[in-house]
Formats: structure tokens, C-alpha cells, sequence
């Protein structure tokens, strides 16, 4: 019998990478570079991974961050991910990584970037898997932090696809990096933000008209503001939704209340991601299970998200055609 939900063609669009570090690596690794971590093993990493709120997470997922110190680690996380990715389904991956939360401990970026791509070109010799890296700005940092960051990745930038805005939202408004957004799009990069997961609808606005980001990561609180849902529907903009993470961070009280059905039946172009499996309780598969047997949705919307999957990703029109056709393929064999 086959998982339609793991099985189905996808791509991962809103994925953190650090976000991956499930507790036996973050111990294992603790070991092999001699960091100390406030745990004493994989089970109390893990009853840790309760969180009130965006930052009650983010606290843990910077100092869990911590045990990431060589290439090596960097690969093998990324690895491990794409691996776990390849079992979903997914076909194409766009993951974020966070440069400064490993530069600010004195690892060199060319390190993270090295370990990286080695799994990337493993991932696309292993699976077959198109994957692009998206380098995101931390939003609790300033600007000029940005900038300094977009200047150490230069010898890197044509091969990031991208830049995104992540961390604490509330209190960060995607204006306080509308001139490093446009020096990125200057660059060629195409340019995502975290936007209306905590935030009010007012920071979606900003991140359409003062960064004029071309996806939005999370978008929830869009659902606030009709007269903004109907601007996303026209503008097919992508909102990369993350229902497990929504749950986790108190986004939304159960699945059962998750908005996606609401966001397909009013035209958005929603699609579902995992934003940081190891810390909110599934990968992209278990993700679409989940809400889509909360929500009941049915198999022609799933395949509706996935398709959206497809079409908000970064991808060239060959490549696009190809997964679109796969995904058709798919959907005729399993109605
Ligand atoms: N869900 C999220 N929101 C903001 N910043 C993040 N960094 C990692 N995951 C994040
Ligand atoms: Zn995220």
C-alpha cells in the first residue's frame, strides 16, 4: 500500500538546515568536538523540545547550533537531511541556512559553505535531488550585520539562489533590511522572508512593497486581512506554510484549526514545509499527513499543494516542466 502522503512528488521550499540537528546528532557531535551542552543525554534534548512560543525555540535552536563546528558536521547534517528528504518524496529542495549564528562563533563562512554544497552534489549523485541554498539574514541582528554578511558570502553568491529573513519577527520589521534586500536583488538573488508567522499582516505588506520578495515563508496572518489574502491570490505569491511548526510555537492551538484548506479555497498559492523537523515532530511527509487528515483534506488538494510546491520553487521551466510532469504521472496512477 503505498504512504500517498511520503510517496507524492515534492519540493521543500521552507526548510532551516540547522533546524535538522535531531538530538542523537547534537549529542554525538557535542562528543566529537568536545562542546558542552546543557543536556545529559538524547532523552533530555528531547523533553527540552517543548516551546511556548517563537523564541522559547529559538533559544534551544541557537544552542544546539553550538555543537556545529567543522565542514564534516556541516556535511553530515546536511546529509542526513537530504536522505530523510529523499524518503518523503521530496525532488527538489530549497533550504535555508542561517551564516551568522556560525560566524558569530568564529566559524569561518567558507566552512559552513563547504560543508554544505558537499552534500548538496551527495544529494544530486545519491537521489537525483535539484537542491538550492537559500543564505537567510537574522532579523534580531541589524542591518549592517546583513551587509557584513552578504560581503563574506561573495565568493559563494553565485551559488546561492537566494536570500531570507529568519528569527524573533515581533519587534523586526522587514523594512529594517529593505537596503540589504535591495543590494541582494541587485546581485541576482531571489529574495524570501519570514513574514505574518507571529508578526501582524502589516509586516506581509512590507515584505511585499519594501523588500518586494518574490515568496513568503509562513504567511498565516495573511488570513487577517482579506483585502491582503486577495492581493497574494492575484499575485500568486507563495506562502511556504509549516503546520507542524505552527502547532509547535503556538502558532495554532491544534491542526484541527490549521487555516490551509482556508488558504487553497480563497486562491492562495499555499504549499506545506517543515521548517525545523528534528525540533517540531515530523518531516515534510509527516507534515502533510497530519494536516491533511485534520483538516480532511482530499487527495486533489494534496496534490494541489504539492503542485504549488512546484510552482513557488525557484526553478528554471525545464526543470519545473519535468517535476510538474512527475507529479502529474503520480496523480493519475494514485486518484
Ligand atoms: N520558524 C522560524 N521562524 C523564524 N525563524 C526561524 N529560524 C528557524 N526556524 C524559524
Ligand atoms: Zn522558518
Amino acid at each position: 500500500m503505498t504512504d500517498f502522503h511520503a510517496a507524492i512528488p515534492k519540493a521543500e521550499l521552507h526548510l532551516h538546515i540547522e533546524g535538522t540537528l535531531e538530538p542523537e546528532m547534537m549529542v554525538a557531535l557535542a562528543a566529537r568536538n568536545r562542546v558542552a551542552i546543557p543536556f545529559a543525554s538524547v532523552e533530555e534534548v528531547r523533553a527540552a523540545y517543548r516551546f511556548t512560543d517563537l523564541q522559547s525555540f529559538l533559544d534551544i535552536y541557537y544552542a544546539g547550533a553550538e555543537v556545529l563546528r567543522t565542514e564534516e558536521d556541516f556535511h553530515d547534517l546536511a546529509a542526513a537531511y537530504f536522505d530523510r528528504a529523499a524518503a518523503d518524496g521530496v525532488v527538489h529542495a530549497e533550504i535555508f541556512f542561517d551564516p551568522q549564528t556560525h560566524t558569530h562563533r568564529g566559524i569561518p563562512f567558507d566552512t559552513v559553505a563547504r560543508g554544505l554544497f558537499a552534500a548538496v552534489e551527495g544529494a544530486q549523485a545519491k537521489h537525483g535531488m535539484t537542491v538550492e541554498i537559500i543564505m537567510s539574514y537574522l532579523r534580531h541582528l541589524d542591518e549592517d550585520d546583513a551587509f557584513a554578511t552578504l560581503k563574506l558570502a561573495e565568493p559563494w553568491l553565485d551559488r546561492f539562489v537566494g536570500v531570507g529573513l529568519d528569527s524573533s519577527e515581533v519587534g523586526n520589521p522587514p523594512a529594517k533590511f529593505a537596503r540589504v534586500f535591495a543590494a541582494s536583488r541587485e546581485r541576482g538573488l531571489k529574495l524570501c522572508a519570514h513574514a505574518g508567522e507571529e508578526g501582524p499582516p502589516a509586516y506581509i505588506h512590507e515584505a511585499l512593497d519594501v523588500l518586494k520578495v518574490d515568496r513568503i515563508d509562513h504567511g498565516n496572518r495573511a488570513m487577517e486581512d482579506p483585502a491582503l489574502v486577495a492581493r497574494l491570490a492575484r499575485a500568486a505569491m507563495t506562502l511556504t506554510v509549516c503546520p507542524l511548526s505552527n502547532v509547535a510555537l503556538r502558532n495554532v492551538d491544534t491542526l484541527a484549526d490549521h487555516p490551509i484548506d482556508r488558504m487553497l479555497d480563497a486562491g492562495l498559492r499555499a504549499t506545506i514545509h517543515s521548517d525545523d523537523p528534528a525540533y517540531f515532530g515530523g518531516y515534510i511527509a509527516e507534515n502533510f499527513r497530519s494536516v491533511a487528515a485534520a483538516r480532511n483534506l482530499s487527495r486533489a488538494q494534496v496534490v494541489t499543494l504539492a503542485r504549488n510546491s512546484f510552482l513557488g520553487a525557484f526553478l528554471t521551466d525545464a526543470t519545473l516542466a519535468g517535476h510538474l510532469a512527475t507529479l502529474d504521472t503520480f496523480a493519475r496512477a494514485h486518484p
